[in-house]
């Protein structure tokens, strides 16, 4: 997956991986142009006046380097980084376009919110990744070998400094990531906590200040705040150690060369002029042996954290949609909807929520379902527009089995208001527009008219052009009920699902819509999911769900003579003085 995304930008990639070779080619040439430097000041052969004039040379040959080198790391920074944002922003685009096509159920699957994390911290991750990558994990075992190799040409007897220095720093690196990797891992699974207290918080905001819940609040987030605050305190301490360690460690392998470098001066003044610039540049190469080591255990750590987010990113990726739909003619279908011995089981649920319910309504026909709460009732409807798939038996709208229809014939064929009346940012036309991407000023106010919805938004200065904010809250909840119901029907569907989405209307606007839909809907079966009986009491024909099975079916008349269920929700709702009778 990333190999592919990373093959597309040849060019940045080229560029990144040619700027790092500089850099690390001239962060190992300078070591050696110290060691010609000392080596001339120390020579006894050359005149005050030769010696300056090298040692200028040299300099600037010093300088020369080091200037390549920062060019090298600058370069180097903005190949990584563009390289990076254009591969997470190309996977970014591949995962939501590969959400697209997933259904309802891989939705849920997946969880919506689990996804929203996929898409923004995962992708950080990868990109943090990659910009690492190309800026320092490649780098880190060239310049190790490099500085290896060079180190132990300059001063060959001291080849067993550095080996041991070596062994020393892996031995503290390794101990020091053992100590901090859970708290690393911790890190991450307390911040995810952090940060959906903080959303519940905010998106909750009413229900917190309405409840007077933010002392609970404030609680909550201390508590994961201090956790947090405790893993960051022990990585501080570990790391607080490490650094002296490491100082110890190339501290004691300098005096140890510096040592040995001695007692051979001090035999010969030859040994001196040679070994002199020798051990300078030595010095530098185990510095940079040491920098690399460091830098390697501190990114794999952090680098581990982005092979999570990469494998998180893949399974969405090569996930096969659930459902597909055959590329078949868009068809005209008659608003017949038949269930066939339909049972249905939610993911990772054992009890089937819908057992082997069949039923059969007439195109044009006003439908109501009822039944307790839970009985399976938006379950039911939500297999109409294919939401879901049955687990067994069969849906068929218009004669014709669900799974044979194009998504284009069941898009212009059904349409479903959800319980939940969810609006998108934008204008309020933009909204209707997902009903009917063609639907004209005329379109819509038909539609309005038929939802109740004509008189607020005519009252509005924009109209249609309306501004509608996130979750429209500056919208009430009846307002958003009768946008979504104006969404339904504006593309007239011969199929209309209404999932309790009358709830939050009045009941002098509820009587108005179902008048508008009697008059403008006559050829439209019409789907009336409702709590209250008053509201499905003069449908045609009435389905009675109870614990997942249709128990019975007929007229409000028909249903109080011979439903037990039906007769115990209407007599309670009575009891309660809901107008059930009107
Ligand atoms: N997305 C889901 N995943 C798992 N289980 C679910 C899901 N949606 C609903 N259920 C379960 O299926 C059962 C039926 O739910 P459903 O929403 O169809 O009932 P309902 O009759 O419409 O209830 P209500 O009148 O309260 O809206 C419930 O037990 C519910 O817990």
């Amino acid at each position: 997956m990333l190999v592919r995304a990373i093959g597309k930008y040849k060019w940045l990639l080229t560029a990144a991986l040619v700027t790092m070779l500089v850099e690390v080619g001239a962060a190992l040439w300078q070591p050696s142009f110290m060691k010609d430097i000392l080596s001339t000041m120390a020579s006894l052969s050359l005149s005050t006046s030769g010696k300056v004039g090298k040692v200028s040379g040299y300099g600037i040959a010093l300088i020369a380097i080091a200037v390549v080198g920062l060019i090298g790391s600058i370069l180097n920074t903005i190949a990584a980084a563009k390289l990076a944002q254009a591969v997470s922003a190309d996977l970014r685009e591949n995962t939501f376009r590969k959400i697209q096509t997933f259904s309802y159920a891989d939705i849920e699957r997946f969880k919506s919110e689990n996804l929203v994390v996929r898409m923004t911290n995962d992708i950080n991750q990868i990109q943090m990744l990659l910009m690492m990558t190309f800026q320092i994990l490649i780098r880190v075992p060239l310049l190790f070998v490099g500085s290896f190799v060079l180190s132990i040409i300059t001063m060959p007897q001291l080849w067993w400094v550095i080996v041991v220095m070596v062994v020393l720093i892996v031995i503290v690196t390794g101990l020091s990531m053992r100590a901090m990797g859970p708290h690393f891992g911790a890190f991450q699974k307390l911040m995810d906590k952090i940060n959906a207290i903080a959303k519940d918080n905010l998106r909750g905001a009413r229900v917190v200040k309405s409840f007077v819940q933010e002392r609970n609040q404030e609680a909550k987030f201390d508590k994961e705040s201090d956790d947090l605050l405790g893993h960051n305190l022990t990585v501080g301490y570990i790391f607080a150690a490490m650094i002296p360690a490491f100082t110890i460690i190339s501290q004691l392998a300098i005096f140890v060369a510096i040592l040995f470098i001695s007692f051979g001066i001090t035999q010969s003044a030859s040994f001196a002029q040679d070994q002199l610039g020798g051990i300078m540049s030595f010095i530098q190469y185990m510095m940079q042996i040491m920098f690399a080591i460091i830098m390697g255990g501190m990114m794999s750590m952090f680098a581990s954290r982005g092979f999570v987010s990469i494998g998180r990113i893949r399974q969405v990726l090569e996930a096969t949609p659930s459902m597909s739909f055959p590329d078949t003619p868009t068809e005209t279908l008659s608003g017949d909807v038949t269930f066939e011995h339909v049972s249905f089981s939610y993911p990772d649920d054992e009890k089937p929520t819908l057992k082997d319910v069949s039923f059969e309504l007439k195109s044009g026909q006003q439908v109501g379902i009822v039944g307790a709460t839970g009985a399976g009732k938006s379950t039911l409807a939500q297999l109409i527009p294919r939401l879901f798939d049955p687990s067994e038996g069969t849906v068929k709208v218009g004669g014709k089995d669900l799974k044979t229809l194009s998504r284009k014939t069941l898009n212009s064929t059904v349409s479903i208001v959800l319980q939940k009346a969810i609006l998108f940012s934008g204008t309020i036309a933009g909204n209707l527009k997902q009903g009917n991407s063609a639907a004209t000023k005329d379109d819509m106010d038909r539609a309005a008219q038929i939802a109740q919805a004509a008189e607020f938004i005519n009252r509005l200065p924009n109209r249609y052009d309306a501004e509608v904010v996130e979750r429209a809250n500056n919208f009430s909840g009846g307002q958003k009920q009768r946008l979504s119901i104006t969404r339904g029907v504006i593309k007239q569907p011969k199929v209309l699902i209404l999932d309790d989405s009358t709830s939050a209307l009045d009941a002098r606007s509820e009587k108005l819509v179902q008048e508008a839909f009697d008059k403008e809907l006559k050829n439209t079966t019409t789907i009336i999911i409702a709590q209250k009986i008053s509201s499905v009491v003069h449908a045609d024909t009435i389905l009675v769900m109870d614990q997942g099975r249709l128990v019975a079916q007929g007229t409000h008349n028909e249903l109080v003579e011979t439903s037990d269920v039906y007769r115990h929700i209407y007599d309670t709702q009575k009891a309660q003085g809901d107008d059930a009778d009107e």
